[in-house]
């Protein structure tokens, strides 16, 4: 009896199987603890609502976010896009209810794109570019009642209705800028900067970063931001007429000086051959003030299909003879040297990218050349080539590529060489590219001034060297028991 029970005493095999248990519990403890604690919250996400009241249409953008990654980057992606259907909202002038009409398919796609549950925390914001401006300095009560119908009917839908405003030129071009370095990830890196072209139906923007650029020649071009602890001095302008459709009228105010019944427009394909109204044509604070005196209600509109000729009409849109400071753009406007990559996007885009000379790396002869071929194709077989296009828009590339030519290269001064810098785009990691996701960044401070403070290490790398070292010091441990083990291994000795 006494021998036996001085067996069980000696015996350390269950104390040995006692602690190897608790290291063990211990060890998937310490690992579990680390793996729950760095686990990324179950992904919610937050939306943000713009409608970009242009011009010529309006278009709604939903925005998406990881819920906890609010301060963060590179995080914000566009998840759907919704075109307005008819006119700008400034067409709606003699008609604002319509203007608020006009918006209400895309705000009802909106209320079924966004959860439920986040409706009453997501901000809608409306901002309007060119049209507006235009129309405000035509007639501002008009542009009051748009805003009014326009704001009525976004405060029936349940989303966080932020307000409806104008942009500034400047603001326009700098959101632009701040879309495409934000979505190339180019602002959180501190990389060089992409410069952004925006071409739209009445205003055009250039916005660049150049290193001959402080703000001080010229103050009034100049933005600063600081991002992600990196300062930026922008240089931005935007052209009010000289979006596409108001430069049309420019062109055509041109050619219609005297009042003429008929016009042989050289941006124009040959065998066009359209009746248009004077007031139509003048009907905007562009060109009103040219309307020739005694003109006839309307004009015959034919083509001739001559690049070389379009291209002399559409400079003389451009003021080239006066300039104040050291080196101008066109119409007296300062401009830095162009420095830099550049995204040119949408008018820009559509135009180059029906043409098929998105390529940049196409010299600029060739690029000419293939404009030309263009123009002086017949109407009638540009028209059975493109039955898909439509014909509003179709009539007028020839005169657009001619345009978008002549704007970059004695507008902007893009030689041979910097065209192949540009990039023509219409998305950069399937969002728009556009001013409207760096309004909404902006308004939501989504971009810190100063960069985000970043975990040491990645949550992976954190939980490997948590099991590693929880695994050493186990082996330490059972290590320091050897003189336990010498015993366990001697049989136990029955005296
Ligand atoms: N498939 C398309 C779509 C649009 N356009 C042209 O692109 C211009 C409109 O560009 P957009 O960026 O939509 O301008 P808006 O926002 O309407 O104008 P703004 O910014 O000046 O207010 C118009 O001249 C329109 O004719 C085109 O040529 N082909």
């Amino acid at each position: 009896m006494s021998a036996q029970r001085e067996m069980k005493e000696k015996n350390p095999w269950p104390v040995t199987i006692i602690i190897i248990v608790i290291g063990v519990i211990a060890i998937v403890a310490l690992v579990t603890v680390a793996v729950l604690q760095n686990m990324p919250l179950s992904q919610k996400y937050k939306y943000g609502i713009v409608l970009d009241a242009g011009s010529s249409h309006t278009a709604l953008y939903i925005y998406e976010w990881p819920a906890e990654k609010d301060n963060n980057t590179g995080r914000v992606e566009q998840t759907h896009s919704c075109k307005v259907k008819g006119p700008g909202i400034s067409s709606y002038a003699s008609d604002p209810w319509k203007a608020g009409e006009s918006l209400k398919e895309c705000m009802k796609e909106a209320e079924m794109k966004v959860p439920g549950k986040r409706h009453h925390e997501t901000p809608l914001y409306l901002g309007a570019t060119a049209g507006m401006r235009l129309l405000n300095m035509e007639n501002g009560s008009a542009s009051d009642q748009v805003f009014q119908a326009v704001e009525g009917a976004l405060q029936k839908f349940p989303f966080s209705f932020q307000g409806a405003r104008i942009l500034s030129g400047q603001e326009e071009g700098a959101f632009g800028w701040v879309t495409v370095n934000y979505l190339d990830d180019r602002l959180k890196q501190g990389l060089e900067t992409t410069g952004a072209l925006d071409l739209g139906g009445a205003s055009t923007q250039i916005s660049f970063v150049s290193s001959n650029y402080n703000g001080s020649e010229s103050p009034s071009n100049s933005v600063t931001f600081r991002l992600y602890g990196n300062n930026y001095n922008l240089y931005t302008h935007s052209f009010l007429c000289y979006g596409k459709d108001q430069a049309m009228k420019l062109m055509l105010a041109q050619q219609t000086k005297s009042g003429p019944e008929t016009i042989l427009d050289p941006c124009f394909h040959p065998g066009y051959n359209e009746t248009k109204s004077y007031s139509d044509l003048y009907n905007s604070p562009c060109v009103s003030n040219r309307k020739p005196q005694g003109a006839p209600a309307t004009f015959t509109h034919m083509g001739r299909g001559n690049f070389q000729q379009c291209q002399e009409v559409v400079k003389k849109v451009f003021d080239f003879t006066s300039c104040k400071y050291s080196q101008c753009s066109f119409n007296g406007v300062f401009q830095p040297l162009l420095q830099g990559p550049f995204g040119a996007f949408s008018a820009y885009y559509f135009v180059m990218n029906f043409l098929n000379l998105t390529n940049t790396s196409i010299p600029l002869d060739a690029v000419r050349q293939k404009i030309k071929d263009y123009c002086a194709t017949p109407w009638k077989q540009v028209m059975a080539q493109h039955p898909d296009v439509k014909v509003n828009y179709l009539q007028e590339y020839c005169f657009g590529a001619t345009y978008i030519l002549t704007l970059l290269t004695e507008g902007y001064n893009f030689t041979s060489e910097s065209y192949s810098n540009i990039k023509f785009i219409k998305k950069i990691k399937g969002s728009d590219a556009g001013w409207t996701l760096g309004y909404m960044l902006n308004l939501t401070n989504m971009i810190p001034a100063e960069a985000p403070d970043t975990p040491p290490l990645p949550h992976a790398g954190y939980v490997s060297i948590v099991t590693l070292m929880a695994i050493l010091l186990f082996i330490l441990f059972l290590v320091s028991l050897r003189p336990l083990w010498r015993r366990c291994s001697k049989h136990p000795r029955i005296i």
